[in-house]
């Protein structure tokens, strides 16, 4: 299972050698061409609840080598319109030498608790999972809200490593405005690369400061320490073809 890494003889274009659906057709992330988007009126600004205000005191916060993840309680989730329940949200970077493009992200996973009863068994299923993607980019700063997880990350330097931190409001990890989105079917962007996610990717990007981000990029490891620990860097998935899918904005573009 967790064999698999970004770069190397097990990086993104080995996946498909233990995990067939890697080289699908409806694979996630793709390149929004906002020229080739078709403006949706029927999609409704993003309904989420739970957010703000949640029910237990602290999350879990963990390492598992391949990104850095909080879980999160089922008291939050989204109306799509069918009932989508948060799992964990995790984070996707870069390295030092990347400026723009936008490979750092928030990604918020839910699962369709209408039709499932947990993110495992929905996993694989058809509409199974919604991942809300927020675009980050280095801006003014600091973003406090994101203190809530980068100040935690000293505790979870190796892979496996868990700490329980206090909760925190998970709407101020998103952008403003909820009504700004693009919409497309596609899939989970580490093996097993299921293509059950419909994925909602906000057009308002959420600004850090460089030295968050610097924290992000050298804070934890994807490797344990021994003989040297290898910094967790780069954990996105290169982008994957269209092919005939259709992308749908919220907004005229
Ligand atoms: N970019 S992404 O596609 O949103 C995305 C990630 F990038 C990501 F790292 C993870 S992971 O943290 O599980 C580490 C990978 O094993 C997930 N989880 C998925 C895939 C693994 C199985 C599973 C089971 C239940 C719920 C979610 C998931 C993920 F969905
Ligand atoms: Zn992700």
């Amino acid at each position: 299972g967790a064999q698999w890494t970004y770069t190397g003889p097990r990086g993104q274009n080995h996946w498909s050698d233990s995990y067939p659906v890697c080289s699908g057709k409806a694979q996630s992330p793709i390149n929004i061409e906002t020229s080739c988007v078709i403006y949706d009126a029927s999609l409704q600004p993003l309904k989420s609840h739970g957010y703000r205000e949640p029910e237990d005191s602290t999350f879990l916060l963990r390492n598992d080598g391949h990104t850095v993840k909080v879980y999160l309680p089922p008291s939050m989730g989204l109306r799509l319109p069918n009932n989508y329940t948060t799992t964990q949200l995790h984070l996707h970077w870069g390295n030092s030498d990347i400026k723009g493009g936008a490979e750092h992200q928030l990604h918020v996973v839910h699962y369709n608790s209408d039709d499932y009863g947990s993110a495992e068994e929905a996993k694989d299923q058809p509409e199974g999972l919604a991942v809300l993607g927020v675009l980050i980019e280095v801006g003014e700063g600091p973003n406090l809200s994101y203190d809530s997880i980068l100040s935690y990350l000293e505790n979870i330097k190796y892979p496996g490593q868990e700490v329980s931190i206090p909760s925190f409001n998970v709407r101020n990890l998103l952008p403003d405005q909820l009504d700004q989105y693009y919409r497309y079917r596609g899939s989970l962007t580490t093996p097993p690369c299921y293509e059950s996610v419909l994925w909602t990717v906000f057009n308002q990007k959420v600004q850090i400061a460089e030295s968050q981000l610097i924290k992000l990029q050298h804070a934890v490891y994807s490797t344990g320490a021994n003989p040297v620990p290898v910094p967790l860097q780069n954990n996105f998935r290169n982008l994957q073809s269209l092919n005939n899918r259709l992308v749908y904005s919220s907004f005229p573009v």
